[in-house]
Parts: C-alpha cells; sequence; structure tokens
C-alpha cells in the first residue's frame, strides 16, 4: 500500500472531503448495526465494534492528511467486515452479499487503480468461495440452493458495477484535474495581471498607479509630521540612441540597472517607480530640507553615471533630474509630477546630467512647448510649411544631379522657422508623419515641375524621421506621392538617420524593399555621428553615405576628421556606395574631397537651400552657364 503525503492538490482535497463524509457515515451505520444486531449475538456485534474502531483511526489517518492510508482503512474493513459477515450468516444468498457493489463504488471513488484492482479481485474471490461454498455444501444450504449459473451472474454483475463505476470515476477525476488546472492558470494570470497593475515588468519597480498611491500616502504622513516630501522627475539622456544602436536587449538591461542603480541610493521609507520608458519618479520622504533632495539627487547621478557593462561592452549614461518639493510646488500626483518633469526638461535645456528644482518661471518653457504642438498642428493644416531645395553636385564634373528638399515653418509671428526649432517636437508627438506626408508629396510634384522645365534627370532627396517607419504607413504614402505627381521611382531618393537601420532590422528591411521595387533609392544621411556600425551597410541595400558636415567643415583644420573622411569614402568603396560630403563651403574644400575621392558635394559653395522660385532661377542660370561653358 503506498500511502500519499499530505494533500496538495485541489483534487485531493476534494476527494478527502467526500472520503472524510463517506467514512463518518459508515463509521455510524456501523455502530448502529453493532447495538441492533446484539440481540443476534456477540459475535457479529463484535466484529462491527471493531470495524468501527478500524474506521475511527481511518478518520484519524485522514485528519493527518494520508488520504490513501484511510482510503484502504474504509475499503478493506468494509470489505472484510462484510465477508466474514456473510460467512457468518447466509453466505451468497445473505443480504449483506449487495455490499459489495458499495464497497466497489467507494474504491472506484476514492482508491487508486492498484489498489482499485486487488479490491475488485478480493470481492470477486470472497463471492467465488461463498459459491463454491454453497455448491459443494461445505455450510448448511436448505433454504437456498446455488449453481454454477448463479455465481456467474453475481460475478458478472459485479464486475459490470465495478469496472462501469470505476470508468466514471476516472473520467471525473481527469475532468477535476484538468479542471485545477484551468483554476491554477487562471489564478496565476489574474496574479499576474493584478502585479502588473502595481508594478513594471522589467524592472520589478512600482509603476505609474501604485506610485501615486505611495505619493499620497507619503503627502499625507509629511503633512501628520511636518516634514517635507520630494518628487524627482528622472529621464534617461541618452536611452534612444543606446536602445537603437545596441538594441533593445540592451536597452533593457540598462533599465533594469538604472532600476537597481536608483534603489541603492534609496532609505526604505523613499520609492523609486518606472513611470515609462525611460522615465523614473523617486519619492523621498521625511525630508527636512530641499538640500536633502539635493544629496539624493547627486547621489543618483553620480550612480548612473558609471559605465555599465553589457556582452563585454561598456556603455556610460547619464539623467536629467527635475525636483518638485511638497507641499509647495504642487497640489496634487499629477501637478507635482508635471513641475519635476518642467524641471527636468530645464535640467536637460542647462545641459544634461544635472538636476534642478521647480521654479513657477519654468513654467513658461512648458506653455512655450504646448504653444509650439498647438502651433505644428495649425501649421499642416493652413498650409504654413514650405519647401528649401539645396542642389546636390557631382564633385568630378561639377554638374548639378539633383536638389534636397528642407523644410522650413513660415510661421505667422516668428518668421521663417528651421527644422531645428520643430522637427524634434514633431517627432515626440508623432505629427512628423503628417508633415512628412506633405514633404513628400509637395518635393516629388515641384521635382516633376523641374522635369517638365527641361531639366529631365534632376533628382529628388527627401529627409526621412524614423518615425515615419514606425507610425505611418510609410509605403503607402510614397507610392501615394508618385502617382499623384507621376514622378518615377528612380527619380526619388530617402535619406534616412544611422539610427533607423540599428533598431527593429526586419521590419524596416521590409518596407525599404517594398520602396526599392518602385526603383527608389536611399543614403545615409549625417554618417559617422551616430553609433556607426558597418554591420547594417552590408545588411540593408543602401546607395549613398553622406559625410555628416562636421567632418567636412574641418577637414583642413583636423587631422582626426580628415582620417575620419578619409575612412568613411574608403568604407563606402568597399561596399559599392557613393560618398556625399555635405557642408562644402569653400573651394580648398572642394578641391581636398575631390582629391580623397569623394564623389558628391551639398554645400554654401553652390548654394544655401533656396525657395522654389530662386531654385528655378538659379538652376536656369546654372543650365546657360553649363551650355556656354560647353560651347567655349
Ligand atoms: N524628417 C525630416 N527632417 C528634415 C526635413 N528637412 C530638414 N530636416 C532635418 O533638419 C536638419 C536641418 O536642416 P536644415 O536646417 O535645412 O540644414 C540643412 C542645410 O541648410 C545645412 N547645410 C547645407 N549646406 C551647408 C553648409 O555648407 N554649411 C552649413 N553650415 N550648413 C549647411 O545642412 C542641413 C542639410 O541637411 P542634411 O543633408 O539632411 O543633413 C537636417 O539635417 C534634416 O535632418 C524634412 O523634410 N523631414
Amino acid at each position: 500500500m503506498t500511502d500519499s503525503s499530505p494533500p496538495i492538490s485541489e483534487v485531493d482535497q476534494f476527494r478527502a472531503r467526500r472520503l472524510r463524509q463517506v467514512m463518518r457515515v459508515v463509521a455510524g451505520g456501523l455502530l448502529l448495526a453493532a447495538i441492533t444486531n446484539l440481540p443476534a449475538g456477540f459475535k457479529t456485534t463484535s466484529i462491527l465494534l471493531l470495524a468501527t474502531g478500524t474506521m475511527l483511526y481511518g478518520l484519524h489517518r485522514l485528519k493527518q492528511g494520508h488520504i490513501d492510508t484511510a482510503a484502504a482503512v474504509l475499503l478493506w474493513t468494509l470489505s472484510l467486515t462484510l465477508t466474514v459477515i456473510v460467512t457468518l450468516n447466509t453466505g451468497l444468498r445473505d443480504p449483506a452479499m449487495m455490499g459489495y457493489p458499495a464497497i466497489l463504488i467507494f474504491a472506484a471513488l476514492f482508491s487508486r487503480r492498484r489498489q482499485f484492482m486487488y479490491l475488485f479481485g478480493f470481492i470477486l474471490l470472497a463471492a467465488t468461495v461463498q459459491a463454491i461454498a454453497h455448491i459443494y455444501e461445505w455450510r448448511d444450504t436448505a433454504h437456498s440452493r446455488v449453481d454454477w449459473t448463479n455465481v456467474f451472474d453475481v460475478l458478472i454483475i459485479l464486475s459490470i458495477i465495478g469496472f462501469a463505476v470505476r470508468f466514471q470515476a476516472y473520467d471525473l477525476r481527469r475532468a477535476l484535474v484538468r479542471l485545477e488546472h484551468e483554476n491554477r492558470r487562471y489564478r496565476q494570470s489574474e496574479e499576474r495581471a493584478s502585479y502588473l497593475a502595481q508594478y513594471d515588468a522589467l524592472t520589478g519597480l512600482p509603476n505609474r498607479t501604485l506610485c501615486e498611491d505611495r505619493f499620497t500616502q507619503m503627502l499625507k504622513r509629511a503633512k501628520r509630521s511636518d516634514t517635507k516630501s520630494a518628487l524627482l522627475f528622472i529621464d534617461l539622456d541618452n536611452f534612444k540612441t543606446i536602445n537603437d544602436s545596441l538594441g533593445h536587449s540592451a536597452g533593457d538591461r540598462l533599465l533594469v540597472n538604472v532600476a537597481n542603480s536608483l534603489n541603492s541610493c534609496l532609505r526604505a521609507t523613499d520609492t523609486a517607480c518606472r513611470f515609462g520608458g525611460d522615465e523614473f519618479i523617486v519619492l523621498l520622504a521625511d525630508l527636512h530640507s530641499a538640500q536633502e533632495a539635493e544629496t539624493v539627487a547627486n547621489k543618483i547621478l553620480h550612480e548612473l553615471g558609471k559605465p555599465i557593462e553589457s556582452d563585454q561592452h561598456f556603455f556610460e549614461t547619464s539623467a536629467s533630474i527635475g525636483i518638485a518639493m511638497a507641499p509647495t510646488d504642487g497640489t496634487d500626483f499629477e501637478s507635482y509630477c508635471r513641475h519635476a518633469d518642467i524641471a527636468m526638461y530645464q535640467a536637460k535645456k542647462d545641459g544634461k546630467n544635472l538636476y534642478r528644482f521647480f521654479d513657477p518661471t519654468m513654467n513658461r518653457l512648458s506653455e512655450e512647448r504646448f504653444r509650439m504642438i498647438g502651433g505644428l498642428r495649425k501649421a499642416l493644416k493652413d498650409d504654413e510649411f514650405v519647401l528649401y531645395y539645396q542642389p546636390k553636385v557631382n564633385l568630378q564634373t561639377g554638374r548639378w544631379i539633383g536638389a534636397e528638399a528642407l523644410l522650413r515653418w513660415q510661421h505667422p509671428s516668428e518668421g521663417l522657422l528651421s527644422p531645428a526649432r520643430f522637427i524634434d517636437l514633431a517627432e515626440e508627438t508623432g505629427l512628423i508623419v503628417g508633415i512628412g506626408q506633405w514633404v513628400l508629396k509637395q518635393a516629388c510634384h515641384q521635382c516633376i515641375e523641374w522635369h517638365k522645365l527641361g531639366y529631365r534627370n534632376l533628382q529628388m532627396a527627401v529627409n526621412l524621421s524614423p518615425v515615419q517607419f514606425t507610425r505611418g504607413n510609410l509605403t503607402a504614402e510614397v507610392r501615394q506621392a508618385l502617382d499623384a505627381s507621376g514622378l518615377a521611382g528612380h527619380h526619388l531618393e530617402l535619406e534616412l538617420t544611422e539610427s533607423l537601420l540599428l533598431r527593429d532590422a526586419e521590419n524596416i528591411r521590409t518596407q525599404l524593399n517594398e520602396l526599392r521595387t518602385h526603383g527608389i533609392s536611399f543614403s545615409i544621411d549625417d554618417f559617422g555621428t551616430g553609433y556607426s556600425n558597418l554591420g547594417y551597410l552590408s545588411k540593408f541595400q543602401l546607395e549613398a553615405l553622406k559625410v555628416d558636415q562636421s567632418f567636412v567643415r574641418k577637414l583642413l583644420s583636423s587631422k582626426q576628421d580628415q582620417d575620419i573622411t578619409l575612412a568613411i569614402i574608403n568604407i563606402a568603396k568597399s561596399l559599392g556606395l557613393v560618398t556625399v560630403a555635405e557642408g562644402i563651403e569653400d573651394e580648398e574644400t572642394l578641391t581636398k574631397l575631390k582629391s580623397m575621392g569623394c564623389e558628391m558635394g551639398q554645400g554654401y559653395f553652390w548654394s544655401k537651400p533656396l525657395p522654389v522660385d530662386e531654385f528655378t532661377d538659379m538652376l536656369a542660370r546654372y543650365a546657360e552657364d553649363a551650355t556656354q561653358a560647353h560651347q567655349s
């Protein structure tokens, strides 16, 4: 007999509960039978009392958690008692024989398979022995004749009952096990859901919801104890670059690291929370002065500034922190967060890797941001954007082979704004998708206009933001722009950022391949300024690398920038790509670049970006000059 360890599963708990009820009823029944059998004789009563005692022992074992032992006690006690009573009474014809099917039902419900088979065998054997005792007249059979047909009938009935119940019980048990499994899974997902409702899955830090709750509690405690508290809004300075260039897993590791570093700077009464993305909030309780918050902010900046190792690479990060002090800098969680966020923006503006306390005058900065966002929406609706064009030149022949479309905002009150003033905000808010769509349409349309004027091979280059790949439906938008203007795809070049190709490479590659089927070409803008990863250059089919103007500008004065430029030209050559130098402003730089093997260029040397009419005039003048030069 194998004994189970104390019940664990729900199915076993259910079995134990039912077994206890059955054993109690059986024990009561046996006791009652012992009393009623007293007049019939002492022997039967003693047997029934002994069985009652054994049943109580079984109940005791069950209480200790030994379900299988208790089941065995129940079943064997009943089987043996019944067999003895049947033998003492009239044998096979005794009414007590009816107890065997009941025992088989109990066995099917409460015992394991092997136990059931033993018991079933024992009952068949007991019935057979009783039958033989009748047939061979080992006992007085005057009133009950039995032949082999009766014996087989009894055995068949017992077998049918036994197995039918066993199968039913087996199915029931399986259904219960499945149900229990489902229940467990449901409970686990419920627990996970309630965990995720309060904690961040990646870092394990309290999330925004729990943060708000803790903040509210902290304010109440501070009010009672007349102390100060602080809400620190922390934003990593270069998370996007690390995430884009080293991949999302490195980004995730960085966030976990930040979470650990924050916790290491805090006391038990303080809380570090993840607000979302690379934003964290720290709640400092029981402060006596703003200086204490300053000390913690310094500690955090120091801790986060330590280099982090990932896949045998070290990378460094830093953070900007905005601090809102309670009870002065807000009224509720929302306003404290907003004010700490504004202070954090100020820290970024002042050079990053800094902390700044909220100051009501900073509100103006945030209002300015809101005004800009509203202005950008209106600009798109009211057609306030314009495109300027800058020529792209073949350095060897001097021919103008194309134009780069550069966005400007004709602001109603502030005049012409450069993209540096609004592109970041447009990307942050996703407005760049609509703006980019407008740029594509406009640039394609303008290119075809110039083709119509006779500049048939002119190519148009358009800058794309990574956001257009992730938030918009870029391939459809480009197709629309080409279809609407009638421009052939091979006249369109899309300028991509380095960081784009380091993102979700597969998704980007699919979109680029789709665009390539229309004949569109691609170049990498500002090459050399990001995490220039040569791996992606061969992974994506590209046509050109644009050397960033920061290298070109110092080409003649800095040996290092000259070396970098030469390296980029050589990399491009070895990969079969064209090199375009940006920001050429003088003849010396042009000559140097030509001697280094750079094929194309752009810059003030030829022209600043111009509005469409001026660019068209320039094209005409350039064409005239070119014809005259050809004739002479
Ligand atoms: N997603 C989009 N981004 C765009 C779009 N239009 C522009 N931009 C991005 O803004 C960045 C700044 O553009 P801009 O102020 O127009 O500056 C360009 C040129 O004016 C400037 N340039 C060119 N030659 C010279 C030079 O000789 N000297 C000098 N000091 N500056 C020069 O360089 C910028 C060239 O841009 P790019 O070739 O793209 O690097 C710009 O970098 C774009 O990323 C847009 O429609 N969508």
